[in-house]
């Protein structure tokens, strides 16, 4: 650890080794050149993806990642998915207001989901976090567990420290299923 740099450490309430699935969408195989006022200087896709599962090994929780920027081959991961994964952090990034074939086989895996947004899409129009275009209006929100927009990259690591936080809580998302 250099001088400049704090670690933290996270004390969880459990120690399952929950296995989380991370889907981006349609556009994000486009991340390292991307706008940098909504992007950042993240270098691509893959490094998006090795941050995360990085976060996620620290936490003591399993990430496995999937992209696509076809709609078929998502829904194909998610069913193929549901029975070996805890919960999903999904970016539907270009299905965001369309991807009604993506949120309802989400909602079928009965799995909790978490929505994440580089940008903030409800920011309007000039807004610094937002799309630059204005306020966009997902059709995944209704039926997701939780949502972290406007952070970046940082949006998928706080929405992967929640879902740990709850999926370790036995009175919330840790609570034994019906079909357990
Ligand atoms: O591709 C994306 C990425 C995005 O989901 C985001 O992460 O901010 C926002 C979407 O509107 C856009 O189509």
């Amino acid at each position: 650890m250099t001088e400049d740099v704090h670690e933290y450490r996270i004390v969880r309430r459990g120690a399952r080794d929950h296995r989380i699935a991370v889907i981006d969408g349609p556009n994000m195989s486009n991340l390292g050149a991307r706008a940098k006022k909504v992007y950042g200087d993240i270098g691509s896709l893959d490094d998006l993806k090795a941050y995360v599962a990085e976060f996620g090994r620290r936490l003591g929780v399993t990430v496995e990642s999937f992209s696509s920027n076809y709609e078929g081959a998502i829904l194909e991961y998610i069913h193929e998915s549901a029975d070996r994964v805890d919960a999903y952090i999904v970016n539907p990034a270009g299905l965001t207001t369309v991807g009604e074939g993506m949120r309802h086989a989400l909602e079928e895996t009965g799995h909790p989901v978490v929505e994440v947004h580089f940008a903030n899409i409800q920011a309007g129009a000039g807004h610094g976090r937002g799309l630059g275009g204005g306020s966009l209006t997902s059709s995944f929100t209704h039926t997701a567990t939780g949502l972290t927009m406007g952070l970046r990259q940082y949006s998928y690591i706080g929405a992967l420290t929640a879902l740990v936080a709850a999926l370790d809580d036995e009175c919330f998302l840790g609570a034994p299923r019906d079909d357990d």
